[in-house]
């Protein structure tokens, strides 16, 4: 056990999805995984282990936030061997060219986040998915049909933020596709530990126009993104 996961050594997968929303992770073990064990219920926070084709995999909620998926990830990979995480996330679209229900692979990650500057000791460290589950995603993503987008996201230390739009325009100007709040700190911990990390986002919103999906709209688009994310991890 690690002071935030109560599972045993051994119960969770070399291979996991992380969505912020532990319901999401209850959500996908009761509808994508075989056989699925709930290994983790501390702070409401589910994770579950069961296989995909075969193959075993586990799901676990992170919260919200750098601090809060930081917490996870570090504990997932130094307590339990975890090697490839995949995030399954909502985002909010900051480009006219991006749609609500659209599915991102993060290549990259921009931040307010103070976290990498505090490690860095100020530089600005280049947080990046592996190029291999990018690629993995991306060609499962084709196979279905959808038209997936790749690019830079912005990971935001705040939701509710005052007089946001200058900036997110500044960022849509820089080619930034999306805000959401947790994939840089995933893909720099995932870095350091030498693991596979890779962000798959569904457009649950529309930073521009206000536009927002239904949860009808969000779960069809969410399973998109879901098998999106398990075939990538089931690939060499
Ligand atoms: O849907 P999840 O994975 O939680 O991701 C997005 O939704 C939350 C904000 O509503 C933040 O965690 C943001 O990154
Ligand atoms: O607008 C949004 C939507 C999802 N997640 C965010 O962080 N922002």
């Amino acid at each position: 056990m690690t002071t935030h996961i109560g599972a045993e050594k051994g119960e969770i997968a070399e291979k996991i999805l992380l969505p912020g929303d532990p319901l999401r992770a209850k959500y996908i073990a009761e509808n994508f995984l075989d056989d699925p064990v709930c290994y983790n219920e501390v702070r409401g926070m589910y994770g579950y282990t069961g296989t995909y084709k075969g193959e075993r995999i586990s799901v676990q909620g992170t919260g919200m936030g750098v601090p809060s998926i930081s917490i996870y990830v570090n504990e997932l990979i130094e307590g339990y061997g975890v090697k490839q995480l995949i995030r399954v996330g909502s985002c909010g679209a900051l480009q006219n060219d991006v749609k609500v229900r659209d599915v991102i692979l993060a290549s990259t990650s921009t931040t307010d986040s103070q976290m990498n500057r505090m490690v860095f000791g100020g530089i600005d460290f280049a947080p990046a998915a592996d190029f291999n589950l990018l690629k993995n995603a991306y060609e499962a993503g084709t196979e279905k049909g959808l038209k997936l987008r790749v690019g830079n996201v912005f990971t935001s230390d705040s939701f509710y933020r005052d007089n946001a739009m200058d900036l997110f325009k500044q960022l849509a100007d820089y080619n930034v596709l999306a805000v959401e709040m947790e994939t840089t700190a995933l893909y720099t911990l995932a870095a350091k530990h030498g693991c596979q990390a890779l962000s798959v986002l569904t457009v649950s919103d529309h930073i521009l126009t206000g536009e927002e999906t239904t949860s009808e709209e969000r779960q069809t688009t969410f399973n998109e993104m879901i098998e999106v994310a398990l075939e990538a991890a089931i690939q060499e």
